[in-house]
């Protein structure tokens, strides 16, 4: 029992001393990014394998999960009275992490208040990563989770990041169908609704001193929630942020930290002021468009040079959130799409191709990708003082992509269109 304890720490502890050494490197000069940038990536990706190879010591035992029912059930609100995020399930999933036994026992226990020292590091550093991911009911009523094995693989990614335990995925997407499965009655039957799941890690040392937290705390919570557009798509206008950037190379914008959002509020707050719905984060001199507010973004354009139309989306060159619906639909379009001559492409592009195109008549459509509203077709962009018109007519809410794509994409979350995607609870 006890050498596989002492075997993990000691390759934790080799990581937490490569992040210890990094952080006490210098800065890098803001004008020597792109020299850096592929030592960074490097950097990153050491920091992964040394993660995965300590995680196979302290995995998640689902056989000792514990459930305690709520004895309060709540009441269910009308469907459409659910407001996203806003109300929560009966109950909550915890497990618990230190260095010296690796994780706990995982309970499912009545929802309740978090209690924590107010030194806890989460608060004071940051040490916080999350998921966002789906349940949803279908036609016999079974619960399934949406490709759970993208949100786990990305989850262990934000986590090794800061520091924070991987786990074995497969052991907590069993716990979370659990949860979602006891939590089925919040989920409406209706086309549409679905139950929210945020698993979360917070580092739960109580100490000042910044380094590897020795605790953690593993938890996820439940939502449910209505269709993102109740009556139909409608379109929304962005505003392209220049003054400021989410993201950088050698970054964590790739990573599902906390600490990536709240620095965004205030462009998202100044883009609504002045009418937008979301931002459009820009990067770099060249202005390449990277993503819009919470979602990845595609634009469908005609090459200048062979008029093939093209669906085109920013790779993920480390600067952008690898979006499990942005895979999702580079999935579907490729399986879909390039049959009837389209070309799939991951590249970076600049706001000014998107200007030329829309300026040319070959901007077809664009929208942006993700959990929440699965896709959210874009009318217009403001960029410089000019509006771009994103092909849409004024009566028009969507392009036909991206009803396709939904379309597209629920059967396959509903289990209409039976895929391993879909996972049964
Ligand atoms: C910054 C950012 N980009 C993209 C996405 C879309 O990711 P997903 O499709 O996994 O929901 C999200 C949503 O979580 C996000 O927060």
């Amino acid at each position: 029992m006890l050498r596989p304890v002492f075997t993990r720490c000691a390759a934790r502890s080799a990581s937490a001393a490569s992040l210890r050494a990094a952080a006490s490197r210098p800065l890098m000069s803001p004008v020597s990014w792109q020299a850096t940038a592929t030592q960074h990536t490097t950097r990153q990706y050491s920091i992964k394998a040394k993660a995965a190879s300590t995680s196979s010591h302290k995995d998640i035992d689902t056989a000792k999960l514990t459930i305690e029912k709520n004895t309060s059930p709540k009441a269910l609100l009308k469907p459409e009275e659910l407001v996203f995020g806003h109300t929560f399930t009966d109950h909550m999933l915890t497990i618990e992490w230190n260095e010296t036994s690796g994780w706990h026992a995982p309970q499912i226990k009545p929802y309740q208040n978090l209690s924590l020292d107010p030194a806890t590091c989460v608060f004071h550093y940051a040490f916080e990563c999350f998921e966002g991911m789906k349940a949803y009911k279908d036609k016999a009523g079974g619960i399934r989770l949406f490709r759970p094995d993208r949100n786990m693989e990305r989850f262990n990614k934000s986590a090794a990041r800061i520091a924070l335990p991987t786990f074995a995925p497969t052991a907590l997407i069993d716990l979370i169908a659990t949860f979602a499965k006891l939590e089925s009655r919040f989920i409406p039957d209706q086309r549409g609704y679905s139950l929210y799941l945020r698993p979360t890690m917070i580092g739960t040392q109580k100490t000042l001193g910044v380094g590897p937290p020795g605790s953690a705390l593993l938890y996820v919570i439940a939502s449910p929630v209505g269709p993102y557009y109740p009556t139909g798509f409608k379109a929304v206008s962005l505003e392209a942020t220049d003054y400021a950037v989410r993201a950088w190379p050698g970054g964590v914008g790739d990573k599902k930290l906390g600490a990536n959002y709240a620095p965004c509020i205030v462009p998202q707050r100044e883009a609504m002021s002045r009418g937008f719905q979301q931002n459009l984060w820009l990067f770099g001199e060249e202005e390449f468009v990277t993503e819009v507010g919470t979602m990845n973004f595609f634009v469908a354009i005609k090459n200048k040079e062979t008029g093939a139309k093209e669906l085109i989306t920013a790779p993920l060159d480390g600067t952008i959130l690898g979006g499990v619906t942005r895979d999702s639909v580079l999935s579907l379009a490729k399986e879909k799409l390039v049959p009837a001559g389209w070309n799939i492409v991951e590249r970076k592009y600049t706001i000014k191709e998107l200007d030329d195109a829309a300026n040319e008549g070959r901007l077809i459509e664009a929208f942006g990708s993700g959990t929440a509203a699965i896709v959210s077709p874009v009318r217009t962009i403001s960029w410089k003082g000019k509006t771009i018109k994103c092909g849409l007519k004024d009566h028009e809410e969507s392009g036909e992509l991206a009803l396709k794509m939904k379309d597209w994409m629920e059967a396959r979350m509903y289990g209409d269109d039976e895929h391993e995607w879909s996972y049964h609870c």
